[in-house]
C-alpha cells in the first residue's frame, strides 16, 4: 500500500475532528511565520545603526515590536498545540472504539489466528504511534514546508542570488537523506517482523518458563529468544553502518548553512552586489532557516513507522464484517444438521474437501481421525468461525448464513480443550455473563457438571476468585466448569472437543458423568482422541485428510474392516502400552 493512501486513509479515520487539525496546522504556520519576525527587525536595526543618524524612540518601538512578536508567537504555538492535541486523542478514541466494533462484526475465526499480544499492539502501541503524528508531526512538518517558503520568497525579492544560496544546504541534505532512506519501506517491513519475532519469543520464554526447566530445556527456548534479539541488534548495526556516513554529512551540512553563506555572501559584497545589511540579514537568517528544514526532514524517518501501524488498522477494518440472517431457532427444539458439499480453506491451504454428512437430532456424533485431518474445522464452520468456500450447513433446514448469528451462538455451546476463565469468581465465570440465570440455576448447572462438591470445599464457595489474583483450578476442574457453562446456556447443539488427556480416573469418571448430563437430547458432536469414549455413540465420522471416509456406528465400523478398524487396532495396542508402561 502506498503512503499516500495511508495518510489519506489516517486523515479520513480523523473524521470531523480535521477541522480542529485544520486550525492548528494554520496556528502553527503563523507561529513559525512570526519565528522570522525578530530576525527582520535585528536586521532594521543594524540598518539604522549603520545609517548613522541613530532615532532612539525608533529602536525602542522595534524592540517593543519585536517583544510581541515574540508573545504572539507562544501564544498561537500553544494554542496549535491545544487543538492537535485534543483532535489526536478524539480520533485515537474513535479509531480504537471503531476497531473493537469492528472487531465484534469479525468471524470468531479472526481472533483463533491472531494472538491477543499482536491485537494488544495494534490497539495499543500502532494507534498510539499516530498520536504523535497527528498532535506533532502535523503542524510541525506544515509549519516548517509554509514559513520557510514565505521567508524564501521575501528572500529571493531581496536578493535572488543570496537567497539561491541558502538553497545549496537543502539541495545537498536532500541528497544525502535519499541515500540514506533508499529502501526505507522495505527494511521498515523487515523491522517490523523482527521486532514481532523478538516479542513473541520474550512472551514464549516467559510463558513456557516454567515447562522448559520441568523438562530441563530451558536453554532451547532462550536460544530462540537470544536469536531474536541477536537478529534485532544485527539489523541495527547494519543499519548504522550503511547509513552513518550519509547521515553524518546529513547533520553536518545542515547545521552549516553558515558555511556557505559567509563566503558567497562575502564574495557578492566584494563585487558591490550586495549591501553590508543584506549580507548580514541573510547571515542571521540562515541560522533559523535551516532549522525548519532539519525538521523536515528529520520526520520523514518516522512516516513509515506510523504509516505501518495506520496499514494495521486499515487491514483489520478492510475486514468484511461476518453478514447475519434473521431465522431463529428455537433453543427448546432439537435439530438436524446437515452438511452439504463443503469445501474449505484457509487461505491457501486446502482443509476440507466435499464433506458430505447429516448428523441427526437429538444424537451424539464423534469426528475422528489423524491430527489435521479436518475435525476440529468442521466443527467451528458450524459455529461461523469461518464461511464456507463452497456448499451450505444447514440447521433445521435453513442455511446458517440466514440464521441470525446472536441466535447462532446461542444454539450452539462450544466446549473447547483449551478453556478461557475470567479473572472472577467461580459463580461468574460458570454465568458467564447471562444475566438471565438465578443462583439456584447454576448450582443445579455445577451439581450436573460434577464440579458442586469441589467448589463448596474452596474457603468462599462460590465466590471464590479464580484466575491471575486467586485461587489456580487443575485442567479437569476447568473443563468441568466449561461443562458446567454449557449446561447451563442449554443450547439444543453441543461441540465438545475431548480433552487429550484427563488428570486422572476420578477425574474421567467425573467428566463422563458430567457429559452424560449435559448430552441428554442435544445434538452433539464430540471431537474424540481416546476411541473408548465414543464406543456407544450414535454415529462415528472417520476423517483423513479432509475428507470423510466413513461413517457409522463402533460395530458397524469395525465390520467394515477398514480405517477405522485399523485405528481402533492401533488405539488399543498403545492403550496397552501405556497400562504396561504405567504398571
Ligand atoms: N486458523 C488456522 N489457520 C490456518 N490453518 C489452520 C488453522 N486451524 C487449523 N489449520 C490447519 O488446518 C488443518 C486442519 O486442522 P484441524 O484443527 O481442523 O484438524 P483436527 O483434525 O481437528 O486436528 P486435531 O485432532 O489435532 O485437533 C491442519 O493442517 C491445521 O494446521
Amino acid at each position: 500500500m502506498k503512503k499516500e493512501s495511508n495518510l489519506s486513509y489516517l486523515l479520513y479515520l480523523a473524521g470531523g475532528e480535521k477541522v480542529k487539525l485544520l486550525l492548528s496546522v494554520i496556528l502553527s504556520v503563523i507561529s513559525s511565520i512570526l519565528a522570522f519576525a525578530p530576525f527582520i527587525i535585528i536586521y532594521k536595526m543594524i540598518m539604522i545603526l549603520f545609517e548613522g543618524n541613530v532615532v532612539y524612540k525608533e529602536v525602542v518601538n522595534l524592540a517593543i515590536l519585536a517583544t510581541i512578536i515574540i508573545l504572539l508567537r507562544i501564544v498561537f504555538f500553544v494554542a496549535s498545540g491545544a487543538f492537535s492535541h485534543v483532535a489526536a486523542f478524539n480520533i485515537l478514541y474513535n479509531i480504537r472504539m471503531k476497531i473493537i466494533k469492528h472487531m465484534g462484526n469479525l468471524n470468531l475465526g479472526f481472533f483463533t489466528n491472531k494472538t491477543s499480544g499482536e491485537l494488544k499492539k495494534i490497539i495499543n502501541e500502532d494507534i498510539e504511534k499516530m498520536e504523535n503524528f497527528l498532535a506533532h508531526h502535523i503542524p510541525d512538518i506544515s509549519a516548517a514546508v509554509v514559513a520557510p517558503l514565505i521567508m524564501f520568497i521575501y528572500l529571493f525579492y531581496l536578493n535572488y542570488k543570496m537567497a539561491l544560496v541558502l538553497l545549496i544546504p537543502i539541495v545537498i541534505g536532500m541528497v544525502a537523506q535519499r541515500m540514506m532512506f533508499k529502501g526505507f519501506q522495505k527494511r521498515m517491513a523487515h523491522y517490523f517482523n523482527l521486532l514481532e519475532n523478538m516479542n513473541s519469543s520474550i512472551v514464549q520464554f516467559i510463558q513456557g518458563i516454567s515447562i522448559m526447566k520441568a523438562f530441563n530445556v530451558s536453554s532451547l527456548s532462550f536460544e530462540r529468544y537470544r536469536k531474536s534479539i541477536e537478529e534485532y541488534a544485527d539489523y541495527w548495526k547494519e543499519i548504522t553502518n550503511t547509513n552513518s556516513q550519509s547521515y553524518s554529512i546529513f547533520l553536518v551540512i545542515m547545521d552549516s548553512g553558515l558555511l556557505f553563506t559567509i563566503p558567497l555572501g562575502g564574495y557578492f559584497y566584494v563585487n558591490s552586489d550586495i549591501d553590508l545589511g543584506t549580507y548580514l540579514l541573510f547571515i542571521v537568517i540562515s541560522m533559523g532557516f535551516f532549522n525548519s528544514f532539519k525538521t523536515l526532514l528529520e520526520l520523514g524517518s518516522n512516516f513509515s513507522m506510523i504509516f505501518e501501524g495506520v496499514k494495521k488498522v486499515k487491514d483489520i477494518l478492510d475486514m468484511p464484517k461476518q453478514k447475519s440472517g434473521t431465522y431463529l431457532l428455537d433453543k427448546n427444539k432439537s435439530y438436524d444438521i446437515e452438511i452439504k458439499n463443503v469445501t474449505f480453506k484457509y487461505e491457501d491451504k486446502d482443509v476440507l474437501k466435499n464433506i458430505n454428512t447429516k448428523l441427526e437430532k437429538g444424537t451424539i456424533n464423534a469426528f475422528v481421525g489423524a491430527s489435521g485431518a479436518g475435525k476440529t474445522t468442521l466443527a467451528q464452520l458450524i459455529g461461523r468461525f469461518w464461511d464456507v468456500n463452497n456448499g451450505d450447513i444447514l440447521i433445521d433446514n435453513k442455511n446458517i448464513k440466514d440464521i441470525s448469528m446472536e441466535n447462532l451462538m446461542e444454539s450452539v455451546a462450544f466446549v473447547f480443550q483449551d478453556i478461557f476463565m475470567l479473572n472472577d469468581t467461580i459463580y461468574e465465570n460458570i454465568k458467564m455473563g447471562n444475566e438471565t440465570v438465578t443462583k439456584e440455576e447454576v448450582v443445579k448447572a455445577a451439581k450436573k457438571a460434577q464440579i458442586h462438591d469441589f467448589i463448596i470445599t474452596l474457603p468462599n464457595g462460590y465466590e471464590t476468585k479464580i484466575g491471575e489474583d486467586g485461587i489456580k483450578l487443575s485442567g479437569g476442574e476447568k473443563q468441568r466448569v466449561s461443562i458446567a457453562r454449557a449446561i447451563l446456556k442449554d443450547a439444543p447443539i453441543i461441540i465438545f472437543d475431548e480433552a487429550t488427556s484427563f488428570s486422572d480416573i476420578e477425574n474421567e469418571r467425573k467428566i463422563q458423568i458430567a457429559l452424560e448430563n449435559m448430552l441428554k437430547g442435544k445434538t452433539t458432536i464430540m471431537i474424540a482422541h481416546r476411541l473408548h469414549t465414543i464406543k456407544n455413540v450414535d454415529k462415528i465420522v472417520v476423517f483423513d485428510k479432509g475428507e470423510i471416509k466413513e461413517e457409522g456406528n463402533h460395530n458397524k465400523l469395525l465390520s467394515k474392516n477398514r480405517l477405522y478398524k485399523d485405528m481402533w487396532e492401533t488405539y488399543i495396542e498403545s492403550e496397552k502400552l501405556v497400562i504396561k508402561g504405567g504398571a
